[in-house]
């Protein structure tokens, strides 16, 4: 997979030589506006939505701005390299693709097809805890291509243990633990049409696939039987997981079945007592590297590092969680001082360009993870559009560091923004 980059630019080039216009926009907005009109209305609306006012979204966008790129020149780049490594992996290019729940909202089938993309791209796909195949078929549509988990940890440890074992049985790399979404965020569009989607029965693969989730206490049964979340037949992707495995027919083939196994992931999803003190429990729990995703203090970083765990995850959740919270971009300076190298991190929220990546990048992040920009590559054209989406940050990225004047990444530091507009940079020479 030599120079992702340069293969696309070349790629988009010729293929506007030849009257051809790329499979999906490359303006960021445009992509953005062709999806959702795709969309069903609250699909559209959840993905795109954010908390409250919206105004953290905001925020993550802002933050790019607070940052200007700084160009050298006559630096001879002809030969760039955007590798990047991981936990002892080589990864082709700094990006992976972020947990996104319910991806069958985007397209049918759709986590298992933006796993194949990021496979053929050579990219980490993380799985989410609420995707709509379970862990076993992504892993398998993974192929050989790296893979993580990301861990909703329930109020059921006997579940955060069986998830566990499932995903180190299917090959995951490394568990992203989520820590910003014990409960979700007031999100007025979804508020507004009513909709969540595991209240529809989505979402849930991974719980009704689960032999402890499927042994819980069962729900309020006499609620359950008059289904009071609107399910009158089986959702199209329940009726999927039917078929999966042997068992599952069984349990679920019934829209009361439904309306229990949702009733039984209320009780259980939301986790709102967990604390440091849980950690250990989780480490005990896997062998493999814990990354805690939602990380923005310091402070909380700090700790991080000192319950052991192997990496963290700047992010605000896209801004999908707390309004008017601040950028998460303006929070990685900070972060990336207190962790000093000790382990990697790295960055989400509001990336949607290469120059976006390249200024995570100087900014301390070792890779960053795309998520909505390939949930809309996914609603528009499948696994690839998903696989467009990654190229086309792979060429922009490339250009960027080329223009630049800088060759790989480990070029990239606070020397490559202006300093004049980033305070937290201050006493930094211009390398
Ligand atoms: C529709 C949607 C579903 C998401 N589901 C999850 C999830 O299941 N688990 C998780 O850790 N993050 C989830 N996220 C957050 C993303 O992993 C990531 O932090 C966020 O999308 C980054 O913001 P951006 O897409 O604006 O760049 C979700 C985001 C969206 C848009
Ligand atoms: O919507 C989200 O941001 C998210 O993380 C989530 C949580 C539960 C179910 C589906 C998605």
């Amino acid at each position: 997979m030599a120079d992702p980059g340069r293969q696309n630019q070349a790629r988009i080039f010729t293929g506007g030589f030849a009257g051809r216009r790329p499979l999906i926009p490359c303006a960021p907005e445009a992509l953005e506006r062709a999806a959702l009109a795709r969309m069903r209305g609250h699909a559209a609306a959840y993905v795109a939505g954010g908390a409250g006012l919206e105004r953290s979204m905001a925020a993550n966008r802002a933050a790019f701005d607070h940052y200007r790129i700084l160009q050298r020149v006559l630096r001879d780049v002809s030969d760039r390299r955007l590798l990047v490594e991981l936990f002892g992996r080589r990864l082709p290019l700094p990006l992976l693709l972020a947990p996104i729940g319910v991806l069958e909202m985007a397209q049918r089938r759709g986590d298992l097809a933006a796993a194949r993309a990021a496979a053929s791209e050579g990219l980490t796909f993380v799985t989410s805890s609420q995707s709509s195949a379970p862990l076993e078929e992504i892993a398998a549509a993974c192929g050989e291509g790296p893979r993580w988990f990301q861990l909703y940890w329930s109020s059921s440890d006997a579940l955060m243990r069986s998830f566990m074992r499932r995903a180190e049985a299917a090959g995951y790399e490394a568990i992203v633990l989520t820590l910003d979404t014990t409960q979700l965020g007031w999100r007025p569009r979804d508020l507004d049409r009513g909709y969540l989607p595991f209240l529809r029965g989505r979402g849930l693969a991974n719980y009704v696939s689960d032999p402890v989730f499927r042994g819980l206490p069962p729900p309020n049964l006499a609620a359950a039987e008059r289904p009071p979340l609107g399910l009158r037949s089986l959702p199209a992707g329940l009726e999927l997981l039917c078929n999966w495995p042997g068992g599952m027919r069984q349990a679920l083939a019934s829209p009361r079945a439904v309306v229990q196994a949702v009733q039984r992931f209320i009780a259980v999803y939301s986790r709102p007592d967990l604390t440091w003190e849980h950690l250990p429990a989780l480490r005990r729990a896997t062998r493999l590297p814990i990354l805690l995703k939602g990380i923005l203090h310091p402070d909380d970083a700090r700790r991080a590092l000192d319950a052991g765990m192997d990496g963290i995850i700047v992010s605000n959740h896209g801004g999908r969680q707390v309004d008017g919270g601040v950028a998460a971009l303006d929070m990685l300076p900070p972060v990336a001082e207190a962790v000093a190298g000790r382990v990697p991190v790295l960055f989400d929220s509001g990336i949607r360009t290469g120059a976006d990546v390249i200024k995570a990048l100087s900014l301390g992040a070792r890779a960053v993870l795309l998520g909505r920009p390939y949930v809309y590559g996914l609603a528009l054209a499948g696994e690839a559009g998903v696989r467009q989406v990654i190229r086309n940050f792979a060429a922009e990225l490339d250009l960027t560091l080329a223009l630049m004047g800088r060759r790989g990444l480990d070029e990239l530091d606070a020397s490559a923004l202006a300093p004049a507009l980033v305070p937290s940079l201050r006493g930094q020479s211009c390398g």
